[in-house]
């Protein structure tokens, strides 16, 4: 089997040391001019990569994105972990996944970043008091925590205030216990009152939780985890997104998991604009290193920053059409190809054109069909239940 993002022929062995398999996700085979199947094609799971899918609507991006999953549920030493905005994976529980209905401690989101959470001007009133509030509150939870500890141990201990990068596993004030804290200062009582009311906005999403399970949870094992954020608020969606990214670069950094957790995010342009961006630019651009993948795939790459494209050692591309869609393409030819790759788009669903970094090639490839099911799909009506003509209630009231 060809295996994209797999550089060295002693890697392209397949097989370690022990003469194992190396860790491979069957994506699909190679497509030939005149429509014919050619060779089975797999991607590297061996180690950590970072990947865009695009298409546009009905293309195949999330089945793409299931098949990916799917792989990396079968292979060893790692574990999928899928952000799913429109409910469609939830066919992974065949794979032994689990659906979750996310929920993460407000301390997972660095005090700075909560004024634009809730929709504040970080710099007004109300948004610099619930910073404040937030930073304070996260420190009072750690210092409980580190009392609470030492009068254990005897032991003593000073932490640095809770950030991004420490609050995955420490102690997390609940969003009531700031919303008192911030009630309790000395601010004016309307921006008391604002923060107060962006807070229950905040608590009314369901994603905040102060003693949630850590991120690293999600990524224990290695059967898929998919995070249902059907229906959930855009900003709460992007709050998930964020400590999640961040949760599993951090427990990557401290060597908390075993193994290495890959994340997938469909309709990834809507995470890049928000709260989510800083942590998945993270992964992009630093992400590698202690072990974590990422992989977007996406509708409008127009809408995804060109670092997403620039730092992926792997791109599959369904069908686009849109110009500034297909100009985003552009910004790989230059590293990979001479030769225009958006006339060498494949035109069928399910087809895609994959560019590999590794190998500097572009391949066309028609992806394999999956074996747990897809939740997607444009609607039809021809395939509405009843539809048929000799069963549809009109045929039968003719009868
Ligand atoms: N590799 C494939 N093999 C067989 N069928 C496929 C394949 N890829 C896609 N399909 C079919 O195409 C339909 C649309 O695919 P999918 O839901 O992934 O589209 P999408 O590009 O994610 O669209 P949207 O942007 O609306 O989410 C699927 O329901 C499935 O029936």
């Amino acid at each position: 089997m060809h295996v994209l993002g797999r550089q060295t022929s002693a890697e392209a062995g397949e097989t370690d040391a022990a003469g194992d398999r190396l860790p491979t996700v069957r994506l699909g085979s190679f497509l030939a001019r005149d429509g014919s199947e050619g060779a089975a094609l797999g991607i590297d799971a061996d180690g950590p990569h970072a990947g865009v899918v695009f298409g546009k609507r009905g293309t195949g991006k999330s089945y793409t994105l299931g098949v990916l999953a799917e792989g990396l549920a079968d292979a060893r030493g790692v574990s999928p972990v899928v952000v799913d905005p429109m409910g469609v994976f939830g066919g992974l529980r065949s794979a032994g996944g689990g659906v979750v209905e996310p929920q993460v401690r407000p301390a997972a989101i660095s005090p700075a970043a909560w004024p634009e959470l809730v929709g504040l001007n970080p710099s007004g009133g109300p948004g610099s008091l619930l910073w404040r509030t937030v930073a304070d509150a996260t420190e009072a939870a750690d210092a409980t925590d580190a009392t609470d500890a030492n009068d254990a141990t005897g032991a003593s201990s000073v932490r640095p205030p809770a950030d991004d990068s420490s609050a995955q596993s420490s102690p997390s004030p609940s969003l009531a216990e700031i919303r008192d804290r911030a009630s309790e200062s000395d601010a004016p009582p309307t921006t008391r009152r604002a923060v107060a009311n962006h807070l229950r906005l905040a608590e009314s999403w369901g994603v905040f939780d102060a003693s949630a399970p850590p991120v690293a949870s999600f990524a224990a094992d290695g059967a898929p985890t998919v995070l249902d954020l059907a229906g959930v608020p855009e900003a709460a969606a992007a709050a998930v997104v964020r400590a999640v990214a961040r949760g599993l670069y951090d427990a990557c950094v401290d060597g908390r998991l075993d193994r290495l957790p890959w994340l997938l995010v469909d309709e990834a342009h809507a995470f890049f604009d928000g709260v989510a961006d800083p942590a998945l630019r993270t992964l992009l651009t630093r992400g590698r290193a202690p072990g974590v993948s990422l992989v977007c795939a996406t509708q409008r790459p127009s809408a995804v920053p060109s670092v997403a494209v620039s730092q992926s050692d792997l791109l599959i591309a369904h069908r686009l059409t849109a110009e500034r869609d297909v100009d985003r393409l552009a910004e790989a030819e230059a590293t990979y190809l001479a030769g225009d790759l958006a006339s060498r788009l494949p035109t069928g669903t399910g087809e895609a054109l994959v560019v590999d970094d590794a190998t500097e090639e572009a391949h066309t490839v028609r992806v394999r069909e999956r074996r747990t099911p897809h939740g997607g799909g444009s609607p039809r009506a021809s395939r509405m239940v009843g539809t048929a003509p000799d069963e549809s209630v009109d045929s039968q009231h003719k009868r």
